[in-house]
């Protein structure tokens, strides 16, 4: 992919500092913001490529909309739901996230809460901060074979499995996604939330918050527990529902919960909070120094990477972008982009395209497709040289706008991309390449040029019978507008016609000027 132009980044939480230094290093001016307001935020967020959050900075709609220059929104931690993804990918923004850098100490205080929970320890410091010596009161429990039962089964879970088998526990879990022998592999054997429940002595959240997740614990399931069970959510506010489990605490259906975060940070309504056997921390998982040096450096050089058009990790919606970032695959972007346009040019359709079908052939393009599609319906739903649709939003553009893309590969002796779109119920094609690093157009609507097209600069095409006026009278018109010819080529015949495409010097004040002599005529500039 081409470099994404990334010059000014706007940082607008406590994000350590190795990210601002590692960024300025490679010539990215930064300014650090904190607690501004959301007016404050929309004003500034104009000025900037780029912004750089934790948890707390709520990229809303509104800011995103407002950030006109808005390339990449990075988020130095695991969870993206602070930031309206959706909102991002229709401006065709990047976001990313550093998914493992805060992992182990997120997975270090689930443990935490765990063990302060058998033990009630936090209860047990106050007292003794009080001035009280209450042996009877803080009686606990062994962790040692107790089960434990881990919903989400990705990276922390993982770790938090592998400390809590120290202690004795039986670990059980739960994930829709990681296979059961997985794991198995580490020590966690998986079934159904229903056969879950009823099983442990303590339950674990690990899962992001999505409507899925949302309320993952709530009367119902509480009401499957074991008495006394003992609940943590390190994961996010919401998963466990704040009401259900204040009535469980209350019944003493919950024996006790460990939270480090609230569906409100920080929570307005201190009920659970406030209860007895509630322990908890204003979102400290990710709050090691380990983890923010890690997350910092790696926002930081993610963006780097990807600004500088070497990689592109950790972006959570464009993920048919990571294979674009390959040495050879910017030409084939150009490619796709500039078909696009030539067919754009050459239906001049002013109706949306219903159906756009790209063929990727060739074994090297296997892994190309998404990025070929996207880039060729950039150049379809392009309108001008002003700021466009670009690989992030041309999918979801498409689809907003009743197109259906279809992308495929096949096996081909040649690398090539077959472009179809639908106009109308009538259909049109071209096919390119790349070759010796250009991008070419080897064919139109069922006419093979006898020398592939370079598809840059201003082009000429038009439609007409062969005829040795027809050249001498288009030239003609060229030379009356001063336009130069700089290149030429003829396509077989194709049910007597012909197309032609010309390099010219710069495009014809007044393409009508062609209308007596061909057929269609249309000029671009790739
Ligand atoms: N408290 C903190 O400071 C802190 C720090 C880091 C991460 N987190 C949060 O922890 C959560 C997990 O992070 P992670 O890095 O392990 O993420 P992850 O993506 O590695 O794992 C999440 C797992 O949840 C599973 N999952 C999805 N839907 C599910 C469902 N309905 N039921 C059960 N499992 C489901 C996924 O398949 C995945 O395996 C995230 O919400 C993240 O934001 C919190
Ligand atoms: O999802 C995360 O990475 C954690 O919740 C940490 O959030 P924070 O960076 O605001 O501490």
């Amino acid at each position: 992919m081409a470099p994404v132009s990334v010059k000014r980044i706007l940082i607008s939480e406590s994000v350590d500092p190795c990210c601002k230094t590692i960024l300025q290093e490679n010539g990215v001016e930064v300014t650090e913001k904190q607690q501004m307001t959301k007016e404050e935020l929309i004003a500034e967020i104009q000025n900037y490529d780029g912004l750089v959050v934790r948890s707390a900075t709520k990229v809303t709609a509104d800011i995103i909309n407002a950030g006109g220059n808005l390339k990449i929104i990075g988020r130095a931690g695991t969870g993206v739901d602070n930031v309206d993804v959706d909102a991002a990918t229709k401006r065709g923004i990047i976001v990313m996230n550093t998914p493992s850098g805060n992992t182990i100490s997120a997975a270090e205080l689930t443990c935490v809460l765990l063990m302060s929970l058998s033990r009630h320890i936090p209860q047990a410091v106050m007292s003794m901060k009080d001035g009280k010596w209450d042996r009877k009161k803080f009686m606990g429990a062994e962790l040692y074979g107790k089960v434990l039962g881990i919903v989400g089964l990705g990276r922390i879970g993982k770790e938090v499995a592998t400390r809590m088998q120290s202690f004795g526990m039986k670990t059980i879990g739960y994930d829709p996604i990681t296979p059961p022998e997985v794991s198995a592999s580490w020590g966690v054997e998986q079934m159904s939330l229903e056969e879950l429940w009823p099983q442990c002595d303590y339950i674990t959240v690990h899962t992001p918050l999505m409507p899925s997740t949302t309320g993952l614990l709530n009367d119902t399931s509480f009401a499957k527990c074991k008495k006394g069970v003992k609940v943590v959510n390190c994961a996010r506010g919401g998963i466990i529902d704040e009401a259900a489990l204040l009535r469980a605490l209350e019944s003493g259906q919950c024996g006790g919960a460990g939270l480090d975060v609230f569906v409100e940070e920080p929570p307005k309504d201190r009920a659970l909070v406030n209860h007895p056997n509630v322990i908890s921390c204003p979102h400290l998982g990710a709050s090691t120094k380990e983890a923010q040096a890690r997350c910092g450096k790696e926002i930081a050089l993610q963006i780097v990477d990807m600004a500088t058009g070497k990689a592109l990790v950790g972006a959570v919606n464009a993920q048919v972008l990571v294979s674009s970032f390959s040495p050879d695959s910017h030409q084939w972007i150009l490619l796709g982009e500039s078909m696009g346009r030539v067919l754009k040019a050459c239906t001049a359709s002013k109706e949306a395209y219903g159906q756009v079908h790209v063929t990727a052939l060739g074994e090297s393009l296997k892994k190309s497709t998404g990025f070929l599609s996207s880039a060729a319906v950039v150049g379809l739903l392009t309108e001008g040289p002003q700021k466009g649709p670009n690989l992030v939003n041309a999918l979801p553009l498409a689809a907003e706008t009743g197109i259906t893309v279809q992308a495929d590969h096949k096996d081909n002796e040649c690398e090539a991309c077959v472009l179809e779109v639908s106009v109308n119920g009538r259909s049109y094609k071209a096919v390119g390449s790349v070759q010796a690093g250009v991008p070419v157009l080897l064919e139109l609507n069922g006419s093979v040029f006898r020398q592939p097209v370079p598809l840059t600069g201003h082009l000429l095409f038009f439609k007409a019978a062969n005829s040795t006026e027809l050249l001498l009278s288009v030239t003609g018109v060229l030379a009356a507008a001063s336009v130069e010819l700089q290149s030429f080529s003829a396509s077989t015949a194709c049910s007597g016609e012909q197309w032609y495409c010309m390099g010219i010097s710069s495009l014809l004040g007044d393409i009508g000027a062609l209308k007596s002599l061909v057929k269609e005529a249309a000029q671009l500039t790739v």
